[in-house]
């Protein structure tokens, strides 16, 4: 596992990152999610090595990240950093050989990625030839040509089409299911929702919540149900302790009043409200409303 543990660090005096700290886990795809200028790319380079942090640490597996660990890394920075006159093939092939792979291990597994990423096509086209998607696929066939333990992507999905992050995506999660941790940056919440297992959400240089996706859905959002009867559903604006945010004739959407949520008490609000509208006739729908991660976002920053 990867841990960042109380990273901090100024430009000047702007202070950049304050006390940020979390784990990249095995197995995981972990969205970075933050605004521009939010901190992630220091983060990044400050976990790569590539910057120094003022203060605090970065652990893999327990060990300080030193020169040696960090070739077994897996970067693919903001700024993307390949050649264009260099064809697609000969210069990932060649950045395997960098992360000390055999010439033959460097283009078995070159050839294997540009197949993964649906490039082999393109595999001797100079990199300049290629659409920006293209050329993206060929930022992450970099990253990932000496199968490093650990990925860390800065924005891997932006710019790309619908089907290219699936493809992309599909050969990260590939990775994350053989056990390696993977962390992807993106200001994108769709992108985020849609691809993370674990949530790290920055804001001015902190760390503002952090954790398993559908453990943050239910600590952060207001709970909601979604109440469709069989007639008029205006009753429930009398019900004690609920709040009717949207009423559409028999369907309502309801929150509740009290600290205590749905589930406080001797009987919970959300089973007295079923009841109620058991005892008025048909119940279509009783339904909770999962947060989305606009919603979490805007809670938790
Ligand atoms: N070398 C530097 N010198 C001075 N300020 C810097 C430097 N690098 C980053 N910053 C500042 O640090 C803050 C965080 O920048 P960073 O690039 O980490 O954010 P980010 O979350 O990755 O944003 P984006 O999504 O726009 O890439 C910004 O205010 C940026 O201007």
């Amino acid at each position: 596992m990867l841990k960042v543990n109380d990273i901090s660090r100024s430009f000047g005096d702007h202070r950049v990152l304050d006390g940020v700290s979390f784990d990249v886990e095995p197995g995981r795809m972990t969205g970075f999610l933050g605004a521009n200028g939010a901190g992630k790319t220091t983060t990044m380079r400050i976990m790569l090595g590539v910057l120094k942090s003022d203060s605090g640490t970065v652990t893999w597996n327990g060990e300080p990240v030193t020169q040696a660990v960090r070739q077994r890394f897996g970067y693919m920075p903001e700024e993307r950093g390949l050649y264009p006159k260099m064809k697609v093939a000969d210069q990932i092939a060649w950045l395997g050989r960098l992360h000390g792979l055999s010439s033959a291990k460097a283009a078995s597994n070159t050839e294997r990625l540009l197949e993964e990423l649906d490039l082999i096509e393109r595999a001797n086209d100079k990199l300049e030839a290629l659409s920006l998607g293209n050329q993206q696929r060929a930022q992450v066939a970099a990253a990932l040509v000496h199968d490093p333990e650990l990925l860390i992507l800065d924005e891997p999905f932006s710019g790309l089409d619908p089907i290219a992050v699936d493809t992309v995506l599909r050969v990260l999660r590939q990775r994350a299911a053989d056990g390696v941790p993977v962390l992807f940056s993106s200001h994108q919440l769709s992108v985020v929702e849609q691809l993370c297992d674990d949530l790290v959400i920055i804001s001015g240089g902190a760390i503002k919540a952090s954790g398993g996706k559908d453990e943050l859905r239910r600590r952060y959002g207001t709970p909601r149900y979604e109440v469709v009867v069989g007639s008029d559903a205006g009753w429930l604006r009398d019900m004690p302790g609920v709040r009717v945010t949207t009423m559409e004739g028999p369907r309502a959407i309801i929150e509740p009043t009290g600290a205590d949520g749905f589930r406080g008490g001797d009987e919970p609000l959300d089973q007295r409200v079923l009841k109620e509208a058991m005892s008025r006739g048909e119940v279509r729908a009783f339904t909770p409303i999962v947060p989305t991660l606009n919603e979490i976002f805007k809670e938790a920053i």
